[in-house]
């Protein structure tokens, strides 16, 4: 994913995606959330809500700590008052509650690494209209991958902090059963699904594939979870890899809406072929049934100039999993609604 969903920011006090109806204000619209943007990437870059998740601090000590100029730190720190991300209270400023649990160790889920990524795909952002008359990239975020290899790396961290956020919904609604003991990863990326599911069915063991640029810390992850005997982590294209075999349980999460519809098509009957008979497919996606969300119309945006693909309804779900022999199928709409859907469906036996 690419940007994928935000988490919940703190209460705005408008509807930024709303026009003001104002003449004199139309330009508003554009300024503030840029500055907003700007403001918070700047925050995370400089390890601002860090800095502040041991407590409050004035401003010269919070200056001290990021390295920065006094002055800078002020008038960041204020506009970030202004916007709901930090409180102040005297002389000191705190993280919001939200900011805490959001863009801090300390929090639930750091999407540190999601601002991080956001700040490379700002520039990209700057060349959409690029992207809309070509009507797709000119070089895929795959292919840019290929030589900036921080922005593998970066985005996989981003994705990491995102799996951080599913994997509890994931843990719930994937029947894992005694039998199940081969995991394949398609797209797997950080790894960090396939820890969570080995970690908690202690029969399973994973293989990971995906692209080189997606696996530079995979290795270093699953050997810190002492996972190194029972998971692995293949480079390759997912279309045309080896995939080693039969298996029980097949991840397709947040690759979908990175492929093309008769790519898509392709791959389901291949992980079909690679089911045992009673095995599982699980696919988490964003699903492009709600007309007019502003979420999932910034998404297919952000896919036209990253990789020149799209999200998909559910029935073409429906038609790809059927046509390649599924059964049983689920659909689960996650709370909220930013956090996309699962669609699970079993091989018959
Ligand atoms: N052709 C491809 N072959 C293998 N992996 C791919 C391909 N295209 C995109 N990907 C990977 O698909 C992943 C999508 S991001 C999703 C990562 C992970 N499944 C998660 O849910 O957190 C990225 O890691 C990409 O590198």
């Amino acid at each position: 994913m690419n940007t994928r969903h935000t988490p919940p920011a703190p209460a705005a006090k408008r509807d930024v995606c709303q026009p003001t109806g104002s003449a004199e204000l139309a330009m508003l619209d554009v300024y503030m959330p840029m500055m907003k943007s700007a403001a918070i990437l700047s925050a995370g870059k400089l390890g601002l809500f860090e800095a502040l998740a041991g407590g409050p601090l004035a401003i010269p000590a919070l200056a001290d700590k990021l390295q920065a100029s006094a002055s800078g730190t002020r008038f960041l720190a204020d506009f970030l008052v202004t916007i709901g991300y930090l409180e102040q209270h005297g002389e000191h400023f705190a993280n919001t509650a939200s900011t805490q649990r959001w863009f801090t160790r300390a929090g639930q889920v750091d999407y540190t690494p999601g601002l991080l990524w956001s700040l490379e795909a700002w520039p990209m952002m700057g060349d959409l209209s690029a992207a809309v008359r070509r009507g797709g990239p000119e070089r895929t975020l795959w292919q840019a991958m290929e030589d900036q290899p921080q922005l593998g790396k970066t985005f996989s961290a981003y994705m990491d902090a995102f799996a951080g956020d599913l994997g509890p919904d994931l843990l719930a609604h994937v029947p894992v059963l005694p039998q199940h003991q081969r995991l394949l990863d398609l797209g797997g990326s950080h790894g960090m699904h396939s820890i969570r599911f080995c970690q908690r069915y202690p029969q399973l063991s994973a293989l990971i594939v995906d692209l080189p640029s997606a696996l530079t810390e995979t290795d270093t992850t699953i050997a810190r979870h002492g996972l190194a005997e029972r998971i692995h982590a293949s480079p390759g294209e997912l279309l045309v890899h080896d995939w080693h075999g039969q298996h029980d349980v097949v991840f397709y999460l947040s690759v979908a809406h990175n492929h093309t519809a008769n790519e898509n098509r392709l791959a389901i009957r291949q992980i079909y072929e690679a089911l045992n008979p009673g095995g599982l497919l699980v696919i988490h996606e964003y699903l492009a049934d709600t007309p007019h969300n502003a979420f999932l119309s910034a998404f297919r945006l952000t896919l036209l100039y990253e990789t020149g693909t799209q999200t998909y309804r559910y029935g073409e779900y429906v038609d790809w999993l059927a046509s390649a022999g599924f059964a049983d199928l689920k659909r689960i709409d996650l709370d909220p609604l930013e956090k996309g859907s699962l669609i699970i469906a079993r091989r018959p036996d």
